[in-house]
């Protein structure tokens, strides 16, 4: 790995299925102008290239599933070397999700300074879904999925926030509140690094 990788900060963002976690990101990136690499959205770019990798992302998707860890790392790893001299710091979006996954990345990749919980009820992820899934044309966006997700979250995520929890590198962010007065608990606990 890049050693100037080591340099840059990396930020995992966690949250629920609609927490919030993108609508937050593109924000730092707009104050802090550091890198937003979203798990979901890479592994979409491959569903969209049409590849044979890419059916198979697709239909796992599509049931509200995890696609294989290292499927999902190579795209990061691979994303973050192509960043890694511009960059002064990483927004990792939609990953880990579950334990096993962070652990995996500090082997291949490095330690993360933060861990920005993007915390909101499940009554209101599914609310924003179902209204995203209005517009966004995501696969993953219908009723049936949300509510595996959802599940999966519960089960599979969460257990990644009290890991690192333990760590002390946990800011949790109430994303009830409108996305400004989110954002305003997000820049803080950046501010805050170091
Ligand atoms: N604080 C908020 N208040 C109201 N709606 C929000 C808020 N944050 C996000 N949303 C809306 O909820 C939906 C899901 O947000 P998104 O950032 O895509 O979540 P995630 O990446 O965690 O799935 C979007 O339609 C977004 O506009
Ligand atoms: N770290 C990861 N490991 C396994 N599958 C992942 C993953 N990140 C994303 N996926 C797959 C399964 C998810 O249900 C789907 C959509 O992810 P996403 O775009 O991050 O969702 P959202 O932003 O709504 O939380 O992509
Ligand atoms: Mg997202």
């Amino acid at each position: 790995m890049a050693d100037k990788i080591k340099d840059a900060k990396i930020i995992f963002v966690v949250g629920g299925p609609g927490s919030g976690k993108g609508t937050q990101c593109e924000k730092v990136v707009a104050k802090y102008g550091y890198t937003h690499l979203s798990s979901g959205d890479l592994l979409r770019a491959e569903v969209a290239s049409g590849s044979e990798r890419g059916k198979t992302l697709q239909a796992i998707m599509q049931k509200g599933e995890l696609v294989p860890l290292d499927t999902v790392l190579d795209m990061i790893k691979d994303a973050m070397i192509a960043k890694a001299d511009v960059s002064k710091g990483f927004l990792i979006d939609g990953y880990p999700r579950e334990v096993k996954q962070g652990e995996e990345f500090e082997k291949k990749i490095g330690a993360p300074c933060l861990l920005l919980y993007i915390d909101a009820k499940g009554e209101t992820m599914v609310k924003r879904l179902m209204k995203r899934g209005e517009t966004s044309g995501r696969a993953d966006d219908n009723e049936e999925t949300i509510k595996k997700r959802l599940d999966l979250y519960y089960k599979a995520t969460e257990p990644v926030i009290t890991f690192y929890t333990s760590r002390g590198i946990v800011r949790k962010i109430d994303s009830e509140l409108p996305v400004d007065e989110v954002f305003g608990h997000v820049a803080k606990a950046i501010d805050e690094l170091k």
